[in-house]
Parts: structure tokens; C-alpha cells; sequence
């Protein structure tokens, strides 16, 4: 992989004078302007229509910003990616969740072996869920298991989750329960619903050395053998670890340990046996759809060409807002209560692989990396933050992602949704001019000092970009396909900004110095710090002492 400054690029100094004549854009304008634009700026994949005209760019941009991905080497990258050179380069290791999804047949000679580890450890998986589905492997008093409890915390929580959220409709009479908060009231929540008789726990970790997982874990081991015999644990505790030692060690039966590779990304890992959970909640044809979903975008992204690449394009949207337009943060708005924790897992797969100062070569960047992503299910945030898109002071991108079918039949809800999320990008785009606001105030029959006073509110400035996302239908494969497209955005981003997305050292550091602080709380000692962490400390003590 090169490791280019992009800001010192060709097409970078191309697109900075490109972006000199955005100052008076307007959508309603290239509108307008050309009754072609939708179909030139939507690439479609199958069940995926992605449409980028609402966006502020026009087709030069897109050109430019493609020239940017060449120059950058993105081409080079892709197949460093797929083939598994070492490109996490500080953890020195391969990235290959896209192996886990890969079906034999169709490996790289040099990822064979990786492949077919893959391929036994999700057998391994699939064997275990389908003897506890059908009632072959049962609980230590003989009876099935209803209930399964994931203990995890960041990727060993966030993908299995947001996935088993969406799949709601695929699921089975499984009951799921996520502990990830080392907070002992979440834990507790959740032991208030559970019977030890006939619950399953899942410990995931692919360090098996997270403080929340291994405190909610020992906290969990230890209710469960007030219920139960402690021989019960090796039947109602299994593990998901790359350290097979450590899950030992805590008292997991060899043989219930499964393993993860070092070559996948905690924040990735929700494709191999992390996903052990969602297997068990919606079964493993779903499950193997899910992959097969994430396969077909894999190589979407692997053999289409940059401009009709959706991966690639939607990343080169957050460059053009990221970098000329300096926008501070970009929305995801899913008009699905299925997806509501996608923002979430968003948050940690976008904002831990791309929130790096430093590029490839130890250089502090000097340019800004790292997009800020936040979001909830829309209509429901249409009733809260949308006023400030609509008419805030900040430029927020905005992805619009919908279904086109929904699960049920309910044609009423459906067309008032789909008809709220088609509308509010328009509504985003076209804002509300002086003259048509006035208009309104007028055939509502205001005096002339109302419509005064009233107007400057009443006006929409327009121009907030939205790319919408309709797929056909919600099933594990469209999830898989989708969580696939944002995991190659994130590579693609982090190509060119010459930043290293697959490590997260910026974790560490609170890490450590927890344990340093949980000790001065364990043994009274307040003083060590500054005057503000001492007080809040001592402050503390003295409430629970
Ligand atoms: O699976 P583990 O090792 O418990 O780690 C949990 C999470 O902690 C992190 O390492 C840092 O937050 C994440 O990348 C990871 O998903």
C-alpha cells in the first residue's frame, strides 16, 4: 500500500478549485438545469438503488473525487485488503473479515487455508446452534434452552446486536438478553428476567481480557452457581474467544470455546463465531444468508469501477463534506425501527477505524480525518432533531436508508412512512425561499405585520445534502449486503486520508488509567491527581462509604 498525503495530490489541488465555484450552488438549480441528473448520479446494485443527485456535487465532482481514490492508490489498496497483506500495520496483522464470508470456491489462492479455517469455524458454530435449536444438546437438568444471555462489549456487542435487532422478523422462540455495561444495575435487569434452568450464556471476547466482560461474566458465573451446581457451568457457559487459554482459565469446557481469528477486527467480527448469538436467535440458513449478503457486496466493491462503486462513492461523499466542505458530522437515519442500533454499531465501526490523527507514515495529519456519525430511526427523529437540519446553522450529510417492502402487511403505515422519508429529502433540498413562505403566510390569512414578523422563520435555506439508500426488501441478506457497504466505506476513507483504520490505540489510555483510579477507589487514596479528579473522587467515597 502507498502512503500518499492526499492533500498533496493532483486531484486534490483540482478539486480545491472545484469547490471554489460551489459558493452559490444550488440543487434546485442542476435540478433544473438537467432532467437527467437522478439517473447520472444513482448507482444501482441489484436490490440496492443508491441515489447521490441530492448530494452538492455535480458530475465533475464525482470525476474529481474518483481521480482522488486512483491517485491515492485505492485500486492497489483494495487488493492488499482482499488478498491479506499485513495492512493493520501497528497490530501487524491481515484484515480478512471479508474471508469469513467468503465461500471456498471463490478464495485467493494466498487466502485458502484462511478460508477454509473460516469455513470449519463457523461449521463448528452452525453444529453447536442447530444441537441447541432442535433440543440435541440440552441444559444440565435435561430441559431446552429458552434464553441466551451474550456477555460482550464494543464489536463483541454492537454488530450482534444491531443485526439481531434487524432481523426481528427472522427470529425463533429464543429469547436474547446483551450485558455489555460493567454498570452492575444493567446486569442485574437482566438476571431479574432470566431462569438459570434454561439460559445459555455467551462470553464474547476476542481478548478475553475486557474489564466489563470478564466483571459481568464472574458476576453472572457466580448468581448462576447459587441456582445451580457449579458443574452446571460447563454446559450453560460457552465462549468466543481468540484466547483460548484465558476462557479456560475462567472454567469454559475446551470444547465449548470458539474460536476467533487474530485476522479479524473486534468492530468486523460480527460475521464469524462473535455472531454465536445471532445464529441462535434467528437460526443458520438466516445466518449464512446474512454472509452471502455481505459476499455479494464484497465483491461489488472488489471488481466494479470506482464510479459505479457504492462503497466507494459514498466514502468519496464524506472526503467532498468531510474535507472542502468542512461539515463537522454526517446523519444515518434509518426509516426502520429494525435498524435502530444501527447509528450505534456505525458509531464504533466509523469513529474507532477512523478517528486517527497520525497517518502511515507517524506524521500528525494536517487535514481533517474522521467524520463524526450520529443518528435514529426516522419518523421518529423528524420529531426531534430535525429542525436543527432543516434550519440549523450546520451542514449535516444525511443517508436516508429505507425498504421498499415491508414485513408486514400494513400498506397504511407503510405509505405514510415511505412517503415521510422520500419527502424529507426533498423538503432538505429544496428549503422553502423567501417568496414561497410568504406565499404560505398570505393564503393562511395573516395581517401584513404577522407576515412581517413571521416570514424570517418561516424561510428553509435548502441545499442539505441527503444520498438515499432504498433497497427492496429487509432480509439477512440486504443487512449483510449493507453492513458490508459501510464496512468498505470505512476502508476506503481510511485509504485516503493514509491513516491505519484497524487499530484503536486511542482506547488504551482511559483504559489504564481506570484501573489505576479503580484502585484509589478500592483503598480510600484521593489525593494523587488533580484537584478536580480528587474532589469528584473523594466525593464518591464518601456516598458509598
Ligand atoms: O472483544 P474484546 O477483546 O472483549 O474487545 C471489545 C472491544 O474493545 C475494543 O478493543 C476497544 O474498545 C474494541 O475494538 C472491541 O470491539
Amino acid at each position: 500500500m502507498k502512503n500518499i498525503n492526499p492533500t498533496e495530490t493532483n486531484a486534490w489541488l483540482q478539486l480545491e478549485k472545484h469547490f471554489e465555484g460551489f459558493d452559490d450552488f444550488s440543487l434546485r438549480e442542476e435540478f433544473k438545469k438537467d432532467a437527467s441528473r437522478a439517473q447520472k448520479l444513482t448507482l444501482i446494485d441489484k436490490d440496492f438503488y443508491v441515489d447521490f443527485s441530492k448530494n452538492l456535487i455535480t458530475e465533475s465532482t464525482r470525476t474529481h473525487l474518483t481521480a482522488l481514490a486512483t491517485e491515492c492508490g485505492l485500486k492497489e489498496a483494495i487488493n492488499s485488503y482482499f488478498t491479506g497483506a499485513v495492512i493493520n500495520a501497528t497490530e501487524k496483522r491481515s484484515v480478512l473479515h471479508t474471508a469469513l464470508r467468503t465461500p471456498q470456491a471463490h478464495a485467493d489462492k494466498s487466502l485458502e487455508s484462511n478460508v477454509s479455517d473460516a469455513i470449519a469455524s463457523k461449521q463448528k458454530m452452525f453444529d453447536y446452534v442447530d444441537g441447541i435449536l432442535n433440543g440435541d444438546t440440552l441444559s444440565a437438568n435435561g430441559k431446552k434452552f429458552d434464553t441466551i444471555v451474550n456477555i460482550g462489549i464494543g464489536g463483541s456487542d454492537l454488530g450482534p446486536v444491531m443485526i439481531y435487532e434487524a432481523l426481528q422478523a427472522y427470529k425463533n422462540n429464543m429469547t436474547l438478553h446483551f450485558v455489555s455495561n460493567v454498570e452492575g444495575d444493567h446486569v442485574e435487569e437482566v438476571l431479574k428476567k432470566i431462569n438459570p434452568d434454561t439460559t445459555l450464556f455467551v462470553i464474547v471476547s476476542k481478548s478475553f481480557g475486557t474489564q466489563e466482560t470478564l466483571t459481568n461474566a464472574t458476576t453472572i458465573r457466580n448468581w448462576f452457581t447459587e441456582k445451580l451446581e457449579a458443574s452446571a457451568v460447563s454446559k450453560h457457559f460457552i465462549a468466543v474467544s481468540s484466547n483460548v487459554d484465558k476462557a479456560v482459565n475462567f472454567g469454559i469446557d475446551h470444547k465449548n470455546i470458539f474460536p476467533m481469528f487474530d485476522w479479524v477486527g473486534g468492530r468486523f467480527s460480527l460475521w464469524s463465531t462473535v455472531g454465536m448469538s445471532v445464529a441462535l436467535g434467528i437460526g443458520t440458513d438466516n445466518f449464512q444468508a446474512l454472509l452471502d449478503g455481505a459476499h455479494e457486496m464484497d465483491n461489488h466493491f472488489r471488481n466494479t469501477d470506482f464510479e459505479k462503486n457504492i462503497p466507494v462513492q459514498l466514502a468519496l461523499m464524506t472526503i467532498w463534506y468531510n474535507n472542502f466542505y468542512r461539515a463537522q458530522s454526517e446523519a444515518i437515519i434509518p426509516y426502520t425501527q429494525y435498524l435502530h442500533r444501527l447509528p450505534a454499531y456505525l458509531q464504533q465501526a466509523i469513529m474507532e477505524s477512523n478517528g486517527k490523527c497520525v497517518d502511515r507514515d507517524g506524521n500528525s495529519v494536517t487535514y481533517d480525518t474522521g467524520n463524526i456519525v450520529w443518528g435514529e430511526p426516522g419518523t421518529n427523529s423528524q420529531h426531534a432533531f430535525f429542525q436543527l437540519i432543516h434550519q440549523g446553522t450546520k451542514l449535516i450529510p444525511a443517508h436516508f436508508i429505507a425498504f421498499a417492502k415491508a414485513k408486514y402487511n400494513q400498506p397504511d403505515h407503510h405509505n405514510k412512512l415511505m412517503a415521510n422519508f422520500i419527502a424529507q429529502t426533498e423538503a432538505l433540498m429544496n428549503g422553502k425561499t423567501r417568496s414561497e413562505a410568504k406565499k404560505d403566510l398570505e393564503r393562511s390569512g395573516k395581517s401584513k405585520d404577522e407576515i412581517d414578523m413571521l416570514l424570517p422563520f418561516k424561510v428553509f435555506e435548502g441545499d442539505q445534502p441527503t444520498t438515499t439508500i432504498l433497497i427492496d426488501e429487509l432480509t439477512p441478506q440486504s443487512i449483510g449486503k449493507l453492513i458490508a457497504m459501510y464496512e468498505h466505506k470505512i476502508f476506503t476513507e481510511g485509504i485516503i486520508w493514509n491513516i491505519y483504520s484497524y487499530d484503536q490505540w486511542g482506547v488504551e489510555l482511559g483504559k489504564v488509567l481506570a484501573d489505576t483510579i479503580l484502585d484509589n477507589i478500592e483503598n480510600k487514596e484521593y489525593a494523587d491527581h488533580d484537584s478536580s479528579t480528587s474532589a469528584i473522587l473523594k466525593r464518591f467515597g464518601n456516598l458509598n462509604s
